[in-house]
């Protein structure tokens, strides 16, 4: 098998988009006195979808979300070339091969994740040659199901936030994700309010239910070191990204700090940066997004690491690309969950993008074994809404 073509296409969303509401997500641009909208940098409104054809007929889709306009130019010019001719079971060559061209400027970021989409790729090729789930090839089926964790709740009004906690144990979930809303710059006042939405939510659920908590970058030490305290008394399964991902001796005080786990892992990449993170301790929940991170060929092996060190693997995001990875491991306990809605920051566009996606059921998702590669095929129905760019 030879891979023979790859196309590299970057799907604009154009339809209706619910703007988030202001404080929604506290975010690494909320330090800065910027004015405006500080999550602007936090739109996933364009996606790009890869997919590697060979000689026999066969397509493998891989996808990436950040910066897809530029990871379709790192593909098209640097990636493409290197991967043309050559056999997708190579993947462990031919991810080297990606990763040693582009490590002047590649190791990490956008080049990283265009070499995710397109390894992504190469594993769906592998299932579809072979007639077995990506999961099939990994560590086989570890779980009867994933148990996953709803996650939203982006700070709102707190009526409506535990309107959305209700609704989610309505469907099942015994486990959900909060975003903070404020952060250092905010003094008490967004102090309190932090307390006041995690004391609401959890008003709500009651104490058997596992409840996360989202800074998505947007504190700082100090800070942290001040919240931690106050909000062990909620017993959250954990504080996700409080300081910048570079912050990694940030991440390992304050994992020692209290009882609150530190999760993280989302904007770090390849199994170097999760070799960090372990031998530093700076998190207890790993949680790469396998398009990002170097593809299911970095993810396996952040997997098989995360064993060894005793620390669960929880990725980022959902979606098929970490589904498998989840399936295939003991090292991972539980899946993201996305819930589907309106077009909003854009965690959600994937629906939109792709057809396959497992439903929970009671806080529950599982993979068909009769699906062959990722069980995922391009959408149609909503084509008419994206500006789509060859
Ligand atoms: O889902 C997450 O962990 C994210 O970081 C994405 C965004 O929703 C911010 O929470
Ligand atoms: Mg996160």
């Amino acid at each position: 098998m030879k891979i023979i073509n790859v196309r590299a296409r970057v799907f604009e969303w154009k339809g209706h988009t619910v703007p988030p509401q202001p404080h929604f997500c506290s975010n690494a641009m909320d330090l800065l006195w910027d004015k405006g909208d500080s999550m602007g940098t936090f739109r996933f409104h364009g996606w790009t979808v890869v997919e590697v054809e060979t000689d026999d007929g066969l397509v493998g889709i891989g996808n990436v979300a950040l910066a897809p306009r530029i990871a379709k130019a790192i593909i098209d010019q640097y990636l493409t070339p290197l991967v043309l001719g050559h056999d997708p079971f190579d993947y462990e060559y031919l991810w080297q091969r990606m990763y040693r061209s582009t490590h002047a400027w590649g190791r990490k970021g956008v080049a990283m994740a265009a070499i995710s989409a397109i390894d992504i790729a190469l594993w769906d090729l592998m299932g579809k040659a072979t007639g077995r789930p990506v999961f099939k090839l990994l560590g086989g089926r570890t779980k009867e199901k994933i148990p996953c964790y709803a996650s939203k709740l982006y700070r709102t009004d707190l009526n409506e936030m535990q309107a959305e906690a209700q609704r989610y144990l309505d469907q099942g979930f015994t486990s959900m994700k909060m975003r903070f809303g404020y952060g250092p710059k905010d003094g008490p006042e967004g102090v309190r309010k932090n307390l006041d939405s995690v004391a609401a939510v959890r008003e709500v659920i009651g104490p058997d239910v596992d409840l996360m908590l989202e800074c998505y970058m947007g504190w700082n030490l100090e800070y942290a070191k001040r919240m931690l305290p106050k909000l062990e008394k909620f017993e959250p399964r954990w504080l996700e990204e409080p300081v910048l991902a570079d912050d990694i001796d940030g991440y390992a005080e304050l994992n020692q700090l209290t009882s609150i786990p530190i999760s993280g892992g989302e904007h770090e990449f390849t199994s170097h940066g999760f070799r960090q993170l372990l031998d530093k301790r700076a998190v207890s929940v790993i949680q790469y997004d396998t398009n990002r991170v170097g593809g299911i060929t970095a993810a396996h092996k952040i997997n098989a690491l995360a064993e060894v060190y005793g620390v669960p693997v929880i990725p980022h995001a959902g979606q098929m690309h970490n589904y498998h990875l989840t399936m295939s491991t003991l090292a991972s306990p539980m899946s993201e969950y996305f819930p589907v809605h309106d077009v909003e920051v854009g965690n959600e566009l994937f629906y939109y993008i792709f057809e396959g996606d497992p439903t929970p059921e009671n806080g529950f998702i599982d993979l068909d074994e009769h699906k062959p590669g990722l069980g995922l095929t391009l959408s149609q129905r909503y084509l008419d809404q994206f500006n789509i760019m060859e």
